[in-house]
């Protein structure tokens, strides 16, 4: 409801959320369950939301669902008692319980959740040369560059790289990596391996695996842009309808450079003052007239010269409009510190996703990794929080955080990650079992005496269920030895 003494603008409401990606409309749809009766407010600096649509249970903690774009109104219709304001948050008084808006107006709230995401960590700041993705409109700046350029480097070895290499037509890419085998955020050498021939191969769009469409976008970028804040991250499958064309001749041209991060980022006289000697990397480009507008100097000696870089190097949380006057605590990646209630250090103050750092212990096979899915998983359970201390009474920590499950595709290939998956913690003392099918699947698990502890499962394999559980009720293992990856075994029988 909204008040007004003098000029300013005075709202109250039960509860306010920031951020009108996945985190914050999950909390607001999922308060609107909790608590019918009560004022929702939603403060999102972008006037499209997203939302999550046909969700799919894959197994008990795994599921894959599509991502939509669509206008606040929309969200205000399918719950009545949200109501969406288009402002940027410019300052917190968490001690008096206000939040002052772009627009000049006040919220007063009983309970704030902060879910303002991340933004891309570049590895420079401002140089014109160095883009980051997060959003619609990053990516249609990604777009327009690419269309006009022969060779970009990517520098990151996570999400976004690997997405990106693969995507990526008619233009070489150097891959910068600081690391042995690409890909190493979500997966090891082996399965590197195991995906090399799709770096190699003609992955042309008639040559790739048909691909569903996940990811809708409503385009109201072009008709209204009023903040200066990053629209929401993107998600599942963003890729997938994003033409990723560049202007050279051959289709997909990989050139990885291991172990190496950038040194410096150089002007074409930069260059020539340093006497500094490009690579004369043998180029797939059709014509081209030897010079660059950008060079890039690596940590291994090598300069690459290129039409621009892409930093594809992680999020830095989006806290900066909540700090001045607050005293939060915060973790070392800079997150807002929170319970296993999703409060924060400050009273009636709850922050979920990208924004937020947990610092509970987790369960043994749990871990938070900023991904739509946690974004989703911690915006629906701080609604549940919210509502319960309102009530008086405390939440029950939400099964989802019991093991750490991610779906998704790399490299065309379905890939699930349970668990400890990349042996996270354990040091050296663990077992691998692995089963590899070229082409066609790769299987791995980690095993701590005798116990799963973590699966990385690539194609089609039926395995998620059963491992899940392997995982989850820490079955002795020990007697079954490599008999668990025997392709002639049905596992499911064998457990059931
Ligand atoms: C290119 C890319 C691909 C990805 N692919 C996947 C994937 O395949 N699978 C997966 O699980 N994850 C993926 N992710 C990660 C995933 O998108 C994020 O983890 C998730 O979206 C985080 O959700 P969030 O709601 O916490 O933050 P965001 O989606 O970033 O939303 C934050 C919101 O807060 C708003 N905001 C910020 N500051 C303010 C302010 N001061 N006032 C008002 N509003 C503000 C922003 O405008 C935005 O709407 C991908 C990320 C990127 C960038
Ligand atoms: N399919 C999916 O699930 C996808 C998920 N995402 C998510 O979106 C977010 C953003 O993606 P992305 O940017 O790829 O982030 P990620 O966190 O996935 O990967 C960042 C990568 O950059 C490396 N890195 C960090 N700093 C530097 C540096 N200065 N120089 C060179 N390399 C560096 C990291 O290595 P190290 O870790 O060793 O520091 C890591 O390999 C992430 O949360 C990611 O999980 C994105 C795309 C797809």
């Amino acid at each position: 409801m909204a008040t007004s003494s003098s000029a300013i603008i005075r709202r109250n409401c039960r509860f306010a959320i920031v951020g009108g990606g996945i985190a914050g409309v999950t909390c607001a749809e999922q308060l609107v369950v909790e608590c019918p009766e009560e004022q929702v407010l939603l403060i999102s600096a972008t006037p499209v939301i997203k939302a999550v649509r046909n969700v799919r249970k894959i197994t008990r903690t795994l599921e894959s669902f599509d991502v939509e774009e669509k206008p606040s109104t929309q969200l205000e219709h399918e719950c009545p008692n949200v109501q969406v304001i288009h402002a940027l948050v410019t300052k917190l008084d968490a001690q008096h319980h206000k939040l002052f808006l772009s627009d000049g107006s006040v919220v007063m709230y009983t309970k704030l959740c902060i879910c303002t995401g991340g933004r891309p960590k570049l590895i420079t700041k401002g140089n014109p040369y160095v883009l980051g993705i997060r959003d619609t409109e990053t990516v249609k700046l990604f777009q327009e560059r690419l269309g006009s350029s022969k060779r970009i480097v990517v520098v990151g070895n996570g999400g976004i790289a690997i997405e990106l290499v693969y995507e990526i037509e008619n233009c070489q890419v150097i891959w910068a990596i600081k690391h042995n085998s690409i890909g190493s955020t979500f997966f090891d050498a082996g399965a590197a391996e195991f995906f090399l021939p799709q770096l190699q191969s003609d992955t042309s769009a008639e040559n790739k695996p048909l691909k569903r469409t996940k990811y809708t976008v409503y385009d109201v970028t072009k008709k209204q842009k009023s903040c200066d804040a990053v629209g929401g991250a993107l998600g599942p499958d963003w890729a997938t309808d994003v033409v990723m064309k560049g202007k050279a001749e051959h289709i997909h041209d990989i050139h990885v450079e291991h172990r190496c991060e950038v040194e410096a980022i150089l002007t074409p006289d930069e260059l020539l003052e340093q006497k500094l000697t490009p690579e004369g990397l043998v180029l797939k480009l059709g014509s081209f007239d030897g010079s660059w507008p950008v060079y890039v100097k690596l940590t291994n000696g090598k300069v690459y010269g290129c039409d621009f870089v892409v930093s594809a190097t992680g999020v830095v949380p989006n806290v900066e409009s909540f700090l001045p006057g607050n005293q939060f605590e915060l973790s070392e990646d800079g997150g807002m510190s929170v319970n296993d209630q999703l409060q924060t250090s400050l009273p009636d103050v709850y922050a979920a996703g990208d924004v937020c750092t947990c610092t509970w212990t987790p369960a043994e096979h749990w871990f938070q990794m900023k991904l739509w899915t946690q974004g989703k998983q911690m915006g629906h359970y701080a609604a549940r929080c919210m509502a319960s201390h309102f009530r008086g009474e405390l939440a029950v920590l939400d099964f989802c955080f019991e093991l750490f499950a991610h779906v998704t595709r790399f490299f065309g290939y379905k890939v699930v990650l349970l668990g400890l998956y990349n042996a996270q913690g354990l040091g050296r003392d663990y077992e691998i079992l692995v089963r590899v099918t070229k082409g066609k699947e790769y299987v791995k698990v980690i095993l701590k005496d005798g116990r799963m502890m973590g699966a990385v499962l690539i194609g089609d394999t039926d395995l998620e269920e059963t491992f899940e559980n392997l995982i989850l009720n820490q079955m002795d293992l020990s007697a079954y030895g490599e008999e668990l990856l025997n392709p002639n075994i049905d596992i499911e029988d064998y457990f059931d």
